[in-house]
């Protein structure tokens, strides 16, 4: 039994007991007892063979409980959710207990490969990306952090898949947030791109004052070398850093299950299944129409369901383009050498991105009294524990001082931790990260009496490909997921020229005060390397590199792609896809609510090819009354 296995169970225990004095004394303590209410979640809709929808969508996540909560508005419509985890743990609620849920039963944990030679540091060749199982999916179980990506990412998508530019998806992105942050209101600059009326909680905590501090500390160090401070990052200015945003309010997470699947969870017309896996799309080779799906139950049962009108497919960049090869569709020669036969032809789960992620060890300040900021992370259990800054940066380019011109390479995210937290690094990084002995215990020494920080840098928009393979025809097994980093040597050379601009964040006031260096770290593969050159520089990237988790691009849209701009899988009909595999180019920003963003646009495009009414694209009318004297600025 693994630590997250005993910490969630002793969560669960808090749930269902949560009467009990003592119990209630620790959560009124930890002002948590809003998060570990059970109650809330859908009942589990039981299904029977043969049973007929007219939308069945496969898939409760960020992209699928949207969509899915969006058409059952219409009232004569009935729509089945599918979802092969249960209902979100307080570990999932509980918005910095998210650490609980990885390797654990509530995560997919997707074997995903490296390509020999690359990320040494991992000791099974594998990088972990995860995946949420359970209602809400991944946004059950991410990191929480808010970004939308830059005006520029939907310009380059409009190219490719024509309904997709930056004004268009600007509308969905304020239909589905409801910020709280009033400093962020009260900036008619930044405003006008927020919206306080959506499903999805949007905040940003003020944390302590030990940690507003530090924020402060990272944040001017960072100006020192250029990086512009900035209010916020999802704002009219994107180029710079601030503390970043959060998908959660009030000490619990903000979730796709909770945004819209609470509230609906009473509409006559919407039926959610937990624990019922999908195994296949059911297509008439004769007419090529989708039109239902093989389920697999708890029990081991397998039944069929029929849809009347469409099967939307929401299981993930992994899960659906998995899900579209067992059913015939995608690259003959995958399918062919597992006796699938090929429906259409379709490069499924080519065109993998993902973000990847390099980090670099900064040692601060002396002295076990930095050790207070990791004590005060229980005090902050509600909000996110540890000082994070959340930045992007464009190198090698001018910045652009307009709003929406800022197309950012590289995004920044600094986490603060305190001296005598080696233990729980060295647990984090061999345990849950499964990353080889010698560079965990470099990165733990580190820390041993001195504040540390962890800058991490991510490449967002990398040129690197991986492809979503089947291993076999066996819907239970893994897929096979080749990540494929640093297949175009480009991507080499960006993180480089990164690392050079961030190492000079040493030799600003508060570093130098504090006698901060870069951390030697144990690399293997570079060992014997001269230290500090390009080549040293070139092999640390090749090999310590991770994942953000953000897997993008199987079941692309466009001409050449998967799915077209409206989301219908080529060649069939009755089949759309509205998850994060349809996104064309990965964003700048992390991916959660752009595919929210998806799934919002997907109910409207669903709705007008039925001939339901929508709300016409409006982003003047968002804001509250209060905030209205904004739009005069643009
Ligand atoms: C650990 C982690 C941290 C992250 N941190 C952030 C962050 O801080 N900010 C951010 O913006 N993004 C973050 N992301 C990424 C973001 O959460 C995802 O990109 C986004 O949630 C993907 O949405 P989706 O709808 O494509 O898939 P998911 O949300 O993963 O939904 C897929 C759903 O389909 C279900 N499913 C799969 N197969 C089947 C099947 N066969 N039958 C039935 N159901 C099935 C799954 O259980 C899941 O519920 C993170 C992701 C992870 C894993």
């Amino acid at each position: 039994m693994n630590f997250n296995v005993i910490a969630n169970r002793f969560l669960g225990l808090i749930q269902n007991d949560r009467e009990n004095p003592w119990l209630k004394w620790i959560l009124r303590l930890l002002a948590l007892s809003t998060a570990v209410s059970p109650a809330g979640w859908p009942t589990s809709f039981q299904l029977k063979d043969g049973y007929k929808f007219d939308f069945i969508v496969v898939g409760a996540g960020s992209g699928g409980a949207t969509v899915a909560a969006r058409l059952s508005e219409v009232g004569h419509w009935k729509v089945l959710l599918l979802e092969a985890g249960g209902d979100p743990p307080p570990g999932s609620v509980i918005p910095s207990l998210f650490g609980t849920l990885i390797h654990s039963q509530y995560d997919w944990d997707y074997d995903v490969e490296l390509d020999e030679g690359t990320g040494q540091i991992h000791a099974d060749g594998k990088v972990y990306v995860g995946g949420g199982k359970m209602l809400g999916g991944s946004s059950s179980s991410n990191l929480e952090v808010y970004a939308r990506g830059a005006p520029e990412d939907f310009e380059e998508w409009n190219k490719i898949a024509p309904g997709w530019d930056w004004d268009t998806v600007l509308h969905y992105y304020k239909k589905l947030e409801r910020i709280t942050d009033y400093s962020i209101l009260q900036d008619p600059h930044n405003a006008y791109y927020h919206s306080t009326s959506g499903p999805v909680a949007v905040s940003r905590p003020k944390a302590n004052m030990y940690y507003e501090k530090v924020h402060d500390e990272v944040l001017n160090s960072w100006e020192e070398i250029g990086i512009k401070r900035l209010p916020e990052t999802n704002g009219y200015e994107m180029i710079g850093a601030s503390k970043p945003h959060f998908t959660f309010s009030k000490g619990r997470r903000s979730s796709t299950a909770e945004a819209y699947l609470r509230p609906t969870k009473d509409r006559p017309n919407f039926y959610v299944t937990k624990f019922a896996r999908v195994t296949k799309v059911l297509i008439d080779p004769s007419t090529l129409r989708a039109y239902g799906v093989k389920v697999l139950l708890p029990t081991g049962e397998i039944i069929t369901l029929y849809a009347n009108i469409e099967v939307i497919l929401s299981a993930g960049t992994i899960g659906t383009s998995k899900l579209l090869m067992l059913s015939g569709i995608g690259p003959r020669e995958v399918l062919s050498p597992l006796n699938i036969d090929t429906i259409t032809d379709l490069p499924v789960g080519k065109n993998l991105q993902d973000h990847l992620l390099i980090t670099l060890v900064i040692k601060g300040q002396k002295g076990f009294q930095t050790a207070v900021q990791n004590l005060l992370i229980p005090t902050e259990l509600d909000a996110f524990p540890i000082p994070l800054q959340n930045g992007f940066i464009r190198l090698n380019s001018s910045t652009s001082q307009y709003y929406g011109k800022t197309k950012p390479h590289i995004q920044l995210f600094n986490l603060r931790i305190g001296a005598t937290a080696a233990p729980a690094l060295l647990f984090g990084c061999r345990v849950v990260a499964n990353l080889v002995q010698d560079y965990c215990y470099s990165v733990s020494k580190a820390n041993v009496y001195r504040e540390i920080d962890l800058t991490n840098m991510i490449l967002l928009h990398p040129k690197s490909r991986g492809q979503v393979k089947l291993r076999s025809s066996n819907p239970l097994d893994d897929p096979l997921v080749e990540i494929g980093y640093f297949r175009n040597v480009k991507d080499i050379a960006i993180m480089v020229e990164t690392i050079k601009y961030m190492m000079r964040v040493v030799e600003t006031s508060y570093y130098r005060k504090v006698g901060a260096e870069v951390a030697r770290l144990s690399v293997k593969g570079c060992d014997g390397l001269a230290y500090g050159t390009d080549e040293y520089w070139a092999c640390y990237v090749v090999n310590t590199v991770s994942s953000l988790a953000h897997p993008v691009g199987t079941c692309a849209m466009g001409p050449d792609g998967v799915v077209d701009e409206r989301l219908r899988v080529h060649n069939i009909k009755g089949l759309r896809v509205v998850d994060a595999s349809v996104m064309p180019l990965s964003p700048s920003g992390n991916t959660n609510a752009p595919t929210m963003m998806i799934g919002e646009k997907a109910a409207d495009m669903i709705k007008e090819d039925h001939n339901e009414p929508t709300e016409p694209i409006n982003n003047k009318d968002q804001n509250t009354n209060e905030y209205e004297q904004i739009d005069d600025y643009y």
